[in-house]
């Protein structure tokens, strides 16, 4: 069973942390490979004459959420539960607590959010909901919540809290990660080192179709200045951020923009016999004589990485070299998805190189050209051949790079 960590967070006003450690998912989403694992945050603040639950968790942990829940409070006491989001990984366990809580508790959220809830669970569960507008603001237990609509991010449905007396923005999945972080925020530098790769592999897969949401939602917030005077950042998922509240939208600023880490290329490619592997030998060791370092990621018939991964390494990539087998007429099925998704979901204006060999007519090279052609990356070349590659090949795979770094 994962374990639950249950703490308190500040003093005034009295917060606590409900942290679900989900070490027993594999593919989130059903989709994403995170042998790193994930958690899931919910928030209790004890007020005068007001306790406010903000998300939940997801259903196959209704039974531990509710017991550690139970263990801070009688769920008949919380008066109000913030919906910032309504996936069902802060969800799930809704129908349950409304059950013990005898649905004393006004819902808040977006008008979003009570549509999807009534489609998930039914209509009991909406019946004493509060559809906020952007930017209204509610007194509750001597405080001011504000609640802001962050469309988008990465459901139509989002929103944010900001408290403003304490100025706490529980944030939802914005500023949130995979990963099940040893701590519960930001005070150890080594636990946050660890993590933001996973912050940004997070962002890239769940939030990476909208990334163009994620500058725009930041600047919003920072317009309104409560991003710089922020004194904690709770998000739905990961590590909460106290010690340096605006290290984490900085960092997704960065992932949105794919702002890159000097001298990363990221290598991308197949082989199933060994031809594509020779060229992108060839490449690799004029990267090194350039003094780049590339990060590679193959398929064989000895290793298959996950997708996932792939996507997280793109933002901060300078440049992207693409090998691919032409395979029954199109690109090789694992190259092809893996392009599928980072055009879909990583889609930024950097260099790419494609490298290609064939049997008997070459497609994969002309194939992916067009689907690069179509997004924001620059194709720069495409160095594609039949079998083994020729002294004139490997000369055309030198130029292909140093063309490729001459983009940058
Ligand atoms: C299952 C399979 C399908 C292939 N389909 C094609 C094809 O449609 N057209 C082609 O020119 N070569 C095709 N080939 C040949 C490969 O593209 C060629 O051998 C290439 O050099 C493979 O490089 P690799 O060993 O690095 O994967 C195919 C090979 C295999 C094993």
């Amino acid at each position: 069973m994962p374990d639950v960590k249950v703490e308190r967070i500040l003093e005034d006003p009295e917060l606590y942390i409900i942290r679900v450690d989900d070490d027993r998912i594999k593919y989130f989403e059903a989709t994403w490979d995170i042998p790193e694992g994930i958690t899931y945050n919910a928030y209790l603040m004890k007020l005068d004459g007001a306790t406010v639950l903000f998300d939940l968790s997801k259903r196959e942990y209704t039974e531990l959420f509710m017991e550690a829940l139970k263990k801070l409070v009688d769920p008949e006491e919380i008066t109000h539960v913030v919906i910032h989001h309504t996936e069902p990984d802060h969800t799930g366990a809704l129908p349950a607590f409304l059950e013990a809580n005898g649905y004393r508790a006004k819902l808040i959220g977006t008008s979003f959010a009570k549509r999807f809830l009534e489609g998930f669970y039914g209509e009991k569960v909406v019946e004493n909901f509060h559809a906020i507008k952007d930017g209204e603001e509610m007194r509750i237990g001597g405080k001011t919540f504000r609640f802001i609509t962050v469309p988008w991010l990465h459901w139509p449905d989002t929103m944010i809290t900001y408290v403003v007396e304490d100025k706490l923005i529980f944030s939802c999945d914005a500023g949130g990660g995979y990963g099940i972080p040893k701590t519960i925020d930001d005070s150890d530098e080594e636990v946050v080192r660890e993590y933001l790769p996973h912050v940004t592999k997070y962002i890239v897969t769940v939030i990476g179709h909208y990334h163009k949401y994620i500058v725009q939602n930041i600047k919003k917030l920072k317009a309104m200045g409560i991003v710089d005077e922020a004194q904690m950042i709770l998000p739905g998922h990961g590590l909460i951020w106290k010690k340096n509240p605006a290290r984490i939208f900085e960092h997704y600023e960065r992932v949105g923009a794919g702002v890159p880490t000097e001298g990363k290329i990221l290598v991308l490619y197949d082989s199933m016999y060994g031809f594509v592997e020779s060229r992108m030998e060839i490449v690799l060791d004029e990267l090194k004589r350039l003094g780049k370092k590339p990060v590679v990621y193959r398929f064989t018939d000895k290793e298959a990485p996950a997708v996932s991964d792939i996507l997280g390494e793109v933002p901060d990539s300078e440049a992207i070299i693409i090998g691919a087998s032409t395979f029954e007429a199109d690109v090789h099925p694992r190259v092809r998805y893996a392009l599928l998704e980072i055009l879909d979901k990583a889609n930024y204006e950097k260099p790419v190189l494609i490298v290609g060999a064939f049997g008997w007519g070459g497609v994969a090279g002309k194939k992916i050209e067009t689907l690069i052609s179509r997004s924001k990356f620059d194709h720069v070349d495409t160095v594609e051949s039949r079998g083994m590659p020729r002294p004139e090949d490997k000369e055309r795979l030198r130029e292909g790079v140093m063309k490729l770094l001459s983009w940058l």
